[in-house]
């Protein structure tokens, strides 16, 4: 005789960000979650936002001893412990991880599978040996690092983010093949330790991001590192003295050789969604491999929702949570759907320095049509940045010259995503820049002098001056 099938109210896929919705709103449904991963919680906490800035904190104490010597103070590093810092950092989160593990399993309405999930059906799922139907699914499986195709690309020193966390030591060399957030933060930890870095990067640093930071970040990683753009990696291969040789190629078929301890790649991340087998459950996906959904996070199968890296190329944790609040609301209230909104998404990353961004480059505004005007306001021209000594951090603004309301915001410098916040605040909630810079006091002589001087340094017209 056929088994029943077991049927749940919800069935959430990934214990990221999907984790936060199950909460004690959910105490009458029952509800199975599915994690594939034996560690618990998702990228953020475990290999993510939070082990790297983790690593960045220490890092950026490190990179100070150049700073200080700028202004008469001498410091000197005398070592970095990085197996301690990794032992605290990994002590303190896998905790966390294995807490929530189990906080989760003992939950009564709640059944955790430790196994892969996919459709086999509408509404239908398998994972491992279990097979089970839900009234509503919520697909939150993220992203994945991606890859490339090439030989050597599996030998033990080739390492992702997953991984070069959780080290013995520190290498003496690390080439780390990318221009992105990743590569970013990495080449800073690094480099900060005292590693020497070689970053090879395809199209040049920090694709994306507007051309007058990229221009100036790119001077300045110059100065600390090997930079060589517009290469193809070919192959790594192990050396006889237990290093890596990492072969290249340019664009005029030049073979290139590097010799290194380690290497990071860091190439962008794809949604985890093919394992999914989303065809089955009637779940369309983008030709690049995000699955599709509405402004209520709705796939286009029936009690189907996905929120996260798995539908959202911006691929950052704030709009992932966002969105995770947007489905969480919209399971318990189906007659009254919250939309996720077209909010400015800002980010930052933390390298050295820092890079912080919200809206439109001044490259997306010119292929837009969009009327603009800008204003390049240099942490040396205010208080702070005095004391700073500063001679090469900026902010730059776009604004409508018409109406002054703020189209773009771009820091690269000491504490820019924190300073940015203000400026996310001005866009989000339609606050001009004359206003914003005039109708409010700014604490002297602090940084966030800088964003007052910006507004009002763009050369606004009409109304808005
Ligand atoms: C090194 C690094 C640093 C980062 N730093 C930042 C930062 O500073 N700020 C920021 O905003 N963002 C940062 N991010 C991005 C951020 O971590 C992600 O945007 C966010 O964690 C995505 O959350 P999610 O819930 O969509 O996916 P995840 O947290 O990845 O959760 C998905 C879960 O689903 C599981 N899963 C996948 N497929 C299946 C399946 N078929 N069956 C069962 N389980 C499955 C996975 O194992 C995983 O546990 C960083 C990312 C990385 C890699
Ligand atoms: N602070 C943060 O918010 C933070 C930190 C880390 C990661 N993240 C998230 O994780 C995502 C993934 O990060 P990432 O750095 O891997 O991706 P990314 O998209 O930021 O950068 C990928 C880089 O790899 C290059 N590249 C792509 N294909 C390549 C190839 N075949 N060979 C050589 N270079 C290639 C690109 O030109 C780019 O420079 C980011 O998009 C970001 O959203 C966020």
């Amino acid at each position: 005789m056929l088994r029943p099938l077991d049927h749940y109210d919800l069935a959430i896929i990934g214990s990221g960000s999907g984790n936060s919705i199950a909460d004690e709103a959910f105490a009458d449904r029952s509800i199975a979650m599915i994690e594939r991963n034996p560690v618990f919680g998702g990228t953020c906490i475990n290999v993510g936002c939070i082990p790297t800035k983790m690593l960045v904190l220490p890092a950026d104490y490190a990179s100070s001893v150049a700073e200080a010597r700028r202004v008469n103070v001498d410091l000197s590093l005398d070592a970095v412990d990085f197996p301690a810092m990794r032992d605290r950092i990994f002590g303190r989160i896998d905790q966390i991880s294995e807490g929530g593990k189990e906080w989760r399993s003992s939950a009564d309405n709640l059944t955790l599978f430790s196994a892969e999930a996919s459709f086999v059906g509408e509404r239908r799922l398998r994972a491992g040996e279990h097979e089970f139907t839900a009234d509503q699914i919520v697909l939150a499986t993220g992203s994945s690092a991606v890859l490339p195709d090439v030989p050597g690309i599996d030998l033990p020193k080739v390492h992702t983010s997953d991984t070069i966390m959780r080290i013995d030591e520190l290498p003496q060399t690390l080439l780390i093949i990318g221009g992105g957030y990743i590569a970013t933060e990495f080449a800073h930890i690094f480099g900060s330790f005292g590693v020497k870095v070689t970053q090879l990067a395809r199209s040049g640093l920090l694709r994306g991001q507007d051309q007058t930071i990229i221009d100036r970040y790119t001077e300045i990683a110059a100065e600390r590192r090997t930079l060589r753009f517009g290469q193809t990696l070919n192959g790594i291969e192990a050396s006889e003295d237990d290093q890596l040789l990492v072969l290249t190629s340019d664009a005029d078929g030049e073979q290139y050789t590097y010799l290194t301890d380690m290497v990071l790649v860091a190439i962008g991340r794809s949604p985890n969604s093919a394992d999914l087998n989303p065809e089955a459950g009637g779940v369309r996906v983008s030709a690049s491999g995000y699955i599709e959904v509405d402004e209520f996070q709705r796939t286009s199968a029936d009690g189907v929702w996905a929120l996260g890296d798995v539908c959202n190329p911006n691929q950052l944790k704030h709009v992932a949570n966002r969105e995770a609040r947007v489905v969480r609301h919209n399971l318990l209230h189906p007659d009254d759907l919250q939309p996720v909104g077209d909010l400015p998404v800002p980010s930052a990353i933390f390298g050295e320095p820092q890079i912080a961004t919200v809206g439109l480059t001044e490259q997306q505004a010119i292929a837009a049509g969009v009327d603009f005007v800008t204003a390049i306001q240099e942490y040396g021209s205010v208080a702070y940045g005095w004391a700073l000594e500063d001679t090469v951090h900026l902010m730059k603004l776009l604004a409508d010259p018409a109406s002054g309301q703020l189209l773009g915001a771009h820091i690269l410098g000491p504490q820019a995503a924190s300073l940015i916040q203000p400026l996310v605040q001005a866009m989000t909630f339609g606050l001009g820049a004359q206003e914003m810079a005039r109708g409010q006091y700014w604490i002297h002589p602090a940084l966030p002098e800088l964003v007052e001087n910006a507004l009002l340094a763009l050369p606004l017209t009409g109304q808005a001056r």
